[in-house]
């Protein structure tokens, strides 16, 4: 057993440094380009949370110095009016990145609307060709959490090359391209990766065998402290509502005292997917402006 708690990786700490620096680089790109990178946000119905992430992604984009718009669709919108929105601001030059806040009302088919997004603009790295490119290591736009869990564990100095690193969760937003990434060969990859998820047999005695832990289940506090290696380190994705507040997919205070590094929840993964996005929508702004020349 272990009887240190384990350091805490500051997710909140190290948004707000990347932020900063991102700052300085849309400062110089604007007095080269005299162009302003600019995020369009669209929201389909009126989920409240929705639309607290959708405001705190404009404000991000303000911060740095960016512009942020959002448009806002009543949730009886159709799938042919979604389209023609996707339509109006692929073919808008002053728009660079769109994001289309999921998840859609269940009349419009995701995919659809994903797959309609100019690739250039995808700064969600949803689009099937960010998706390809990426599993054939020469990513491009990153989905913003997995990558924002991949810079925490190279600012925290956690080795990946040659870790078994197990992901839990396949979902195409954060299990799937979270294996890519750290698969991948060079800094923060090198890892041999082993996805887990529902049909997985003995799920507990797997993440047992592992140096780093990536939970994206979507379930509270689903991982325990009996499922951790001690000194392991512990990447907390979830973002679950309870009667008692925000927690994560992690029990995180007994795993707490086992692991060797842990991220909190709130203040860990989730600013680090904003910090993502805002650095998307700058390298879209850089595709497309080169893209015209
Ligand atoms: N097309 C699309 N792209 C997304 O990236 C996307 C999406 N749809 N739909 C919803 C999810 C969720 N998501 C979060 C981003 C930041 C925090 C975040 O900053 N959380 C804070 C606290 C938030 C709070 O207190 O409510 C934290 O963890 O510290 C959370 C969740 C992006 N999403």
């Amino acid at each position: 057993m272990k009887d240190v708690a384990a350091r805490i990786i500051d997710g909140k700490a190290v948004s707000q440094k990347l932020r900063t620096e991102l700052a300085d680089e849309v400062a110089a790109f604007k007095q080269q380009t005299g162009v302003i990178p600019h995020l369009a946000v669209v929201l389909v119905g009126d989920d409240p949370a929705s639309a607290v992430y959708v405001r705190s992604k404009s404000k991000g984009c303000e911060q740095a110095g960016m512009a942020g718009s959002q448009m806002t669709l009543p949730a009886d919108t159709s799938q042919a009016q979604l389209l023609e929105l996707v339509a109006r601001l692929n073919a808008d030059p002053q728009v660079h990145g769109i994001l289309v806040q999921l998840p859609l009302p269940r009349q419009i088919d995701e995919t659809v609307i994903l797959d309609a997004i100019d690739p250039l603009k995808d700064v969600d790295g949803f689009h099937a060709s960010n998706v390809g490119l990426l599993a054939q290591g020469r990513p491009r736009f990153v989905p913003c959490t997995p990558l924002g869990c991949q810079k925490l564990l190279l600012d925290a100095g956690i080795p990946t090359s040659g870790a078994h690193a197990v992901v839990i969760g396949r979902s195409e937003i954060v299990g799937k391209p979270m294996a890519s990434l750290l698969v991948q060969k060079g800094a923060g990859g090198d890892a041999t990766v082993t996805i887990c998820h529902s049909r997985t047999k003995d799920l507990a005695a797997v993440v047992r065998t592992a140096d780093i832990v990536v939970a994206a289940i979507g379930r509270p506090k689903f991982v325990t402290a009996d499922m951790i290696k001690p000194g392991a380190t512990v990447i907390d994705v979830g973002i679950n509502r309870i009667e008692t507040g925000l927690v994560g997919d992690v029990d995180y205070g007994p795993v707490s005292e086992i692991a060797g590094a842990i991220t909190p929840v709130p203040g860990g993964v989730g600013p680090m997917t904003i910090a993502m996005l805002l650095a998307n929508t700058l390298l879209a702004a850089k595709l497309q402006t080169q893209a015209r020349r």
